[in-house]
């Protein structure tokens, strides 16, 4: 893309989009310019990446095409207002920030600019994210398509009513961290049981993908998909017994609920 992509804030989700961009190869390292609050990360950040970056927000400002705010959802406010001066007239603007709305960004950017609001997951860095995406009216439908094009790359794009971006907040820009746990416990028990911790960890993860993608590809029910793997009197219905005894379900629920309810309390 011959586009400029500016990144301000640049930590864990803006280094995961960095890297999603690059591997994918829609932008060259010196089509990113990147600024973060502390030298040391943005060093780090110009070596592992290739990227250029810039000390100050307002230079990131004034060369993106799109530019995305990746810091936290309470430096939004200063950050934009600092920004808002220095933005290309057409620059595409889009926000990640948990709880922040379109409504917020166009108070703090003004009415006229064009805002995305996304909720993205670390997954975009190897091309596996869901990225949930709400546009303002003001972008054009061939603005849109560029949008949804340039994060394709990272992963499923779903675009989406911004009512629904808490839920989404809940069930995907979250969940990663679910799912890690998970992980985690599997490898635990089966170091427990003997098994090198490579091996734990390189087998329960290839174990959670690959069932991930038997829902996706055969759309076959997951509990359907579940008795298919619970032979009658056999090992797997053991396990499903103790984990419906310890309740993983209800916690499940209640987990992706408390989610869902913080992010509706920032978004107020
Ligand atoms: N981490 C995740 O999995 C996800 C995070 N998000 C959203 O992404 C945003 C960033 O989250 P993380 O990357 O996890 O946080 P982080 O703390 O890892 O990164 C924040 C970045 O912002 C920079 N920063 C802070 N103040 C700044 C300023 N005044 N000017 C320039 N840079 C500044 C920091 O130097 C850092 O690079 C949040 O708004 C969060 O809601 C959304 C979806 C998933
Ligand atoms: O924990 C958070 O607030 C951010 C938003 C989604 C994932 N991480």
């Amino acid at each position: 893309m011959e586009k400029t992509i500016g990144f301000i804030g640049c930590g864990n989700m803006g280094k995961a989009m960095v890297r999603g961009f690059i591997e994918s190869a829609i932008a060259l390292p010196q089509g990113i310019i990147v600024s973060t609050q502390r030298e040391t990360t943005r060093e780090n950040i110009k070596e592992t990446f290739g990227v250029r970056v810039a000390e100050k927000n307002q230079e990131v400002a004034k060369e993106s095409d799109i530019l995305f705010f990746a810091v936290k959802p309470y430096a939004y406010e200063t950050v934009m207002k600092e920004s808002r001066s220095a933005l290309k007239d057409d620059a595409l603007i889009i926000g990640l920030a948990a709880g922040v709305t379109i409504d917020k960004m166009k108070e703090y950017l003004g009415q006229e600019r064009k805002i995305v609001k996304i909720m993205p997951n670390t997954p975009v860095a190897v091309s596996e994210g869901v990225i949930a995406v709400s546009f303002s009216d003001s972008l054009t439908s061939e603005e849109r398509r560029e949008v949804t094009e340039l994060l394709s790359v990272m992963g499923k794009v779903s675009v989406i009513d911004e009512k629904h971006m808490d839920v989404i907040t809940g069930i995907a820009g979250s969940s990663p961290a679910y799912v890690y746990m998970f992980i985690e416990a599997m490898a635990d028990a089966a170091v427990k049981n003997g098994l090198p911790r490579k091996e734990a960890y390189d087998i329960s993860a290839q174990a959670v993908l690959g069932a991930a993608k038997m829902v996706l590809e055969t759309g076959i029910h997951p509990g359907m998909l579940k008795d298919m793997v619970t032979s009658p009197g056999g090992t797997t219905i053991e396990a499903v017994a103790v984990l419906e005894e310890k309740g993983l379900r209800h916690a499940v629920i209640s987990a992706v609920d408390a989610c869902v309810d913080k992010s509706r309390k920032m978004s107020e």
